[in-house]
């Protein structure tokens, strides 16, 4: 079982996804909530549209989630993770759904980044915070988000992964099942009366830390607020009280 981690103020809690499309817009937002956030992520559209070199830009401004949610095959999934190691992002993650030998593949590939002095920590992407019941149903899967969700979170454990991405609706089953050393990283998150957007499994700021989150990733609320400054400050205090 992974050992408990120190205890992480608020702010190191609090995790913005960067979704714009360049990387001015990225580094500009970077530069209003200096200080007030513990980690940037990159999700695919930053990724995809300003590459390596721009994540070891924004890494002089904050840590860096890589948010590229492999999923493929062991071989192709293990050699997309050396790749992307190379930056040492903080956090990167495959999705459950490769399977066993996928998440092993992964595991192995960032166990020997950490021997060779990295710091990244591999999350597993359970079910997309975005799929309701229904969603899941048209996939084929007749259970609750929550059910599948724990039973991803198992599997990930298994394969040595470092935590999960989840909803916080399932956090706390998730540190129940896989101990307090296993990150619970939680998108979805809605101040209170903000709106839903694409998101179905969605949870406020401290209800979220409430259910034992490691990590709030928030986006719109923060990036499409007239003033992202301010609204990170108003969900920091939110999760402070
Ligand atoms: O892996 C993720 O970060 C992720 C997983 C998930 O299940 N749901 C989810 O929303 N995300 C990401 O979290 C961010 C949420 O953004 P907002 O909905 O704008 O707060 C987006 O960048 C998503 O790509």
């Amino acid at each position: 079982m992974n050992p408990v981690p120190p205890a992480l103020t608020p702010r190191e809690r609090l995790v913005v996804a960067l979704d714009v499309p360049s990387a001015g817009e990225a580094l500009a937002m970077a530069r209003r909530l200096a200080g007030r956030v513990g980690m940037l992520k990159v999700g695919l559209e930053l990724f995809c549209a300003e590459g390596p070199a721009f994540v070891r830009e924004l890494q002089k401004e904050c840590p860096v989630f890589l948010d590229l949610k492999l999923h493929d095959i062991p071989t192709t999934v293990r050699r997309a993770l050396e790749a992307v190691l190379k930056l040492d992002p903080r956090l990167v993650n495959v999705h459950v759904q490769g399977g066993p030998a996928m998440l092993e593949a992964a595991v192995e590939a960032v166990r020997a980044h950490r021997r060779a002095g990295g710091r990244t920590e591999l999350l597993a992407v359970t079910v997309l915070t975005s799929l309701d019941r229904e969603a899941l149903a048209a996939l084929g899967h007749a259970c609750r988000p929550g059910d599948l969700a724990l039973a991803y979170a198992k599997l990930a454990a298994e394969a040595g992964c470092d935590g999960v991405v989840c909803s916080a609706w399932e956090a706390a089953a998730v540190r129940e099942a896989c101990g307090e050393g296993f990150s619970r990283l939680t998108p979805g998150i809605r101040p209170t009366g903000a709106a839903l957007q694409d998101q179905a499994r969605v949870m406020t700021p401290a209800q979220a830390l409430r259910e034992g989150a490691t990590w709030l990733v928030v986006g719109r609320p923060i990036t499409h607020a007239e003033d992202p400054a301010a609204a990170a400050e108003a969900i920091l205090a939110e999760m402070e009280a």
